[in-house]
């Protein structure tokens, strides 16, 4: 694994090549019913294939998830991660790494410094933290909002995982975001959309270029 971004949301051939040509590390599908980015894990296990051969590793994001859906995914798509983006414990977490044989990205709703505090307690399941912006009012998803949190909350804090910065980036901003972060780690969903849930290639590599650059 070389690149320092996840590119979430992937719906199609010619986005999931954009990823893989631009180099990501980590290339997110995403299973959750209200997300306009929803996809079922049959199309995802169809759409991996180019990631894993060019050793990209496949996400399966989630908000608890329910062990039926755990059990396909791991029956079709055999993701190298599940992401953890709703209110699972540390057990449950520990329970989806050892149900599923995969990684797990967990996730924390951001808006002041005290919501990175309960990262610590995930630190022995985890194999990274994700710091994502919380959801505005009225959204009926954690994720995917194109919120964005105080990037300066996170520079100097130091953690057991590596961990990657989420919430509101796009081609424009991310270098900016990283320098003020320090975020090791990148990951963006509708700042490289035309539409919501429509990826654009070209904002795909846009991205992935401006986080080499960074
Ligand atoms: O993308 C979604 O619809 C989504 C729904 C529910 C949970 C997580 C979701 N996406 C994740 O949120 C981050 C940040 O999104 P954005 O860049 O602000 O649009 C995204 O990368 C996904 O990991």
């Amino acid at each position: 694994m070389t690149g320092r971004a996840k590119i979430c949301g992937l719906s199609t051939p010619e986005t999931v090549k954009a990823a893989v040509d631009g180099q990501a590390a980590f290339i997110g599908f995403m299973f959750f019913a209200k997300s306009p980015r929803n996809i079922a894990p049959d199309v995802a296990a169809r759409l991996a294939p180019p990631a894993r051969a060019a050793n990209v590793k496949v996400v399966a994001v989630t908000v608890d998830p329910d062990d039926v859906l755990l059990d396909q995914l791991s029956a079709t798509l055999k993701p190298d991660f599940i992401q953890l983006h709703g209110k699972e414990t540390p057990s449950r977490a520990r329970e989806v790494a050892a149900r599923t044989g995969a990684g797990i990205i967990k996730v924390f709703s951001v808006s002041e410094p005290s919501d990175l505090d309960p990262a610590r307690a995930y630190e022995s399941v985890a194999d990274y933290l994700m710091f994502d912006a919380k959801a505005p009012a009225g959204f009926d998803r954690p994720g995917g909002t194109g919120a964005r949190f105080d990037w300066t909350m996170m520079k100097g804090r130091r953690f057991e995982r590596p961990w990657l910065l989420a919430g509101g980036l796009d081609p424009w901003n991310v270098a900016e975001a990283v320098q003020l972060s320090g975020a090791p780690l990148v990951d963006v969903s509708s700042g490289v959309e035309r539409g919501p849930g429509i990826k654009d290639p070209s904002l795909i590599s846009a991205f992935l270029e401006a986080v080499r650059r960074a």
